[in-house]
């Protein structure tokens, strides 16, 4: 069975992401690409790594109006990533259409709260306090926009997904429980998260930024 490891390789240097990416094939089940990598290497980058042969998760976590959104995602297309993020703040029209106009096959996963925030954070940008209802009310209009799943902490994911059973539940925020939590702010382990409902598990300095990417990401995969 693969592996519910997606490792974060977020760098600019193409060279530096193949080199992660090939050390740890094979303990992790994808590779996620954020806005790092994509602003520096763009859609020519992104097949390089695809080449490699492991589902690329695209992660832009696009937040504009519709028409914007369903626009980009369409010049995204010919990539046919595994998964693709949008953020649920942009509302339900916007997540219909950047379904709409993904590749047959692409899950489209809405980022819920952003697991560098806590309470205060969110208190601060006029929100509630306590995340958990914030995520289950997301949850909500991400499914009922027909989207795949979402993307919320380990702390959150059982409450969305009793809400949503068959969804597809990215959880980001995970440590090892030697590992530094650096700007994360609602973190679990991987194994706990993925006892909460976890589908799969974004690791990125945890195993990118240690001495051998290749041994962090194997003492990771033998936790689960
Ligand atoms: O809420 C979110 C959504 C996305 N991310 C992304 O996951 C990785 C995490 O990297 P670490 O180095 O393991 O902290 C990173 O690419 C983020 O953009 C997230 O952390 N939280």
């Amino acid at each position: 069975m693969r592996s519910p490891i997606y490792v974060a390789i977020d760098t600019p240097e193409l060279d530096r992401a193949r080199s992660i990416a090939e050390r740890v094939r094979n303990h992790v089940g994808g590779i996620k690409l954020g806005l790092e990598f994509f602003s520096a290497n763009g859609r020519a980058g992104v097949r390089e790594m695809a080449d490699l042969g492991l589902p690329i998760f695209l992660d832009l976590k696009l937040h504009d109006i519709p028409n914007t959104v369903g626009k980009a995602i369409q010049a995204l297309r010919p990539l046919k990533p595994a998964i693709l993020t949008v953020h649920a703040a942009g509302g339900r029209a916007m997540m219909e259409d950047a379904k709409a106009a993904a590749p047959t096959g692409t899950k489209v996963v809405a980022v819920t709260v952003l697991t560098s925030l806590d309470g205060s954070d969110l208190s601060s940008i006029g929100l509630a306090a306590e995340p958990q209802p914030q995520v289950e009310r997301l949850t909500a209009l991400a499914r009922d926009a027909g989207l795949d799943g979402v993307v919320c902490s380990g702390n959150e994911v059982a409450a969305a997904k009793a809400a949503w059973p068959d969804g597809f539940f990215v959880v980001p925020g995970v440590r090892p429980a030697e590992s530094g939590h650096g700007d994360q702010k609602r973190v679990m382990t991987p194994r706990q998260a993925l006892d909460n409902g976890a589908s799969i598990l974004v690791v990125g300095r945890p195993i990118t930024q240690a001495a051998d990417p290749d041994t962090a990401a194997r003492a990771i995969e033998a936790t689960l």
